[in-house]
């Protein structure tokens, strides 16, 4: 199973031009607001048609701008999940999950959408209409409506983005288990980091319309290669760097200097570390220590960000350099702690930028 797409579309005050390919696991396209996600998925789905280049499914030709290739949507084997589930209001759960499935014999057709409500255990719910449903349960008719069709490809543009934590949780897991099942070509799309994280194995970062970065997520998430996609991953801590020895980077917005790990060179552009990835110094640490206080803190029932003014006692709230995750049990531990605390920075732990 594999997708292949190459193609490029001018709209008015913006430029798509994405190359990437997919195998059967699930791919995420992780990219800000208006970086050209769903324009892609469209384009994929043939809901829009591109100016130039190429989309191949399974080696199916579905666009070739130079062969004049555009096979219509509904041939594409293509099944799609966006972000409103968009079920027909005036049809019944069963209705809805058989609407494109009306080539097939009565008891074919009845069979496939049995199938399909025992898969997203809904059985009993058949008759409902979509207000009669929760939301999670029509998301579910909706993803059950998209693989009626046995799609070579699934595309899911945000399909989660409605739901509140609690049943987008289980949604996540409830679609990991249905992918489970699934060997056709998955396509995500999301600008929430985690999910893209949980149900992706690899991803492609968009920014402006274009690829920014792509790989495993592991990769990617311990790696990024450029200033974007170590913001799209969760880097909350980058600095603008420059060179001060080959093991030394200077942290200009930090006002500090990191002892790296690897070597570096001249082209270094900037430095990060994930918030959560900062500790308390111990009295075995010998380098990388700073003094800070804390500028202001945010609490969440099971982490807390601390914001630190490095080296410095702040003026005010806004003064920080860096953003400090840690746990409650930790902010319990250290609150009351005479100030300036010390932190250390593991070089292991940098994200050393060149781009
Ligand atoms: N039909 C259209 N005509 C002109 N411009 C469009 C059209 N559809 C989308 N765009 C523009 O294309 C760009 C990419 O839009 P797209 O919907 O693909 O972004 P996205 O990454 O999916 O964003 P979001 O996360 O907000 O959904 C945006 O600048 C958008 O304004």
């Amino acid at each position: 199973m594999d997708l292949y797409v190459d193609i490029r579309k001018k709209l008015p005050g913006f430029t798509l031009d994405v190359k990437f390919e997919s195998g059967s696991a699930a791919l995420g396209l992780l990219g800000a607001s208006g970086s050209g996600k769903s324009m892609t998925l469209r384009c994929i789905a043939g809901l829009e048609k591109p100016d130039s280049g190429k989309i191949i499914l399974n080696g199916r030709v579905l666009f070739d701008s130079e062969k004049g290739i555009n096979i219509p949507s509904r041939k594409r084997k293509i099944g799609i999940l966006f972000q409103n589930y968009a079920l027909f209001p005036n049809m019944t759960v069963e209705e809805n999950i058989g609407f494109a499935l009306e080539n097939l014999d009565k008891t074919k057709r009845n069979e496939t959408i049995g199938k399909n409500i025992e898969m997203i255990r809904l059985q009993g719910l058949e008759k409902r209409y979509p207000f009669q449903l929760s939301g999670g349960q029509q998301q579910r008719v909706a993803l059950a409506r998209a693989l009626a069709i046995e799609p070579e490809a699934l595309l899911l543009d945000e399909p989660f983005s409605a739901l509140d934590d609690h049943l987008r949780n289980h949604m996540v897991k409830q679609l990991m288990d249905t992918l489970n099942d699934y060997h056709g070509v998955t396509l995500f799309v999301t600008h929430n980091m985690e999910e893209a994280y949980r149900i992706c194995k690899n991803l492609v970062i968009l920014t402006n319309g274009s690829v920014e970065a792509k790989g495993g997520k592991e990769e990617l998430f311990q790696t990024p290669p450029t200033f974007i996609s170590a913001q799209l991953t969760g880097c909350k801590n980058i600095s603008s760097a420059g060179f001060s020895s080959p093991y030394e980077v200077n942290a200009h917005d930090w006002g500090i200097t990191i002892k790296t790990d690897s070597l570096l060179t001249q082209n270094i552009k900037y430095v990060g570390i994930q918030s959560h990835y900062i500790r308390l110094a111990c009295e075995n640490d010998e380098e990388n220590i700073f003094s800070c206080w804390p500028s202001y803190i945010s609490e969440a029932p099971f982490k807390t960000n601390i914001y630190l003014s490095l080296n410095k006692e702040p003026s005010d709230r806004d003064d920080y350099q860096l953003q400090w995750e840690i746990s409650r049990e930790e902010w319990i531990n250290i609150k009351e702690r005479a100030l300036p605390w010390n932190i250390y920075v593991d070089p292991l732990k940098l994200i050393i930028l060149d781009k």
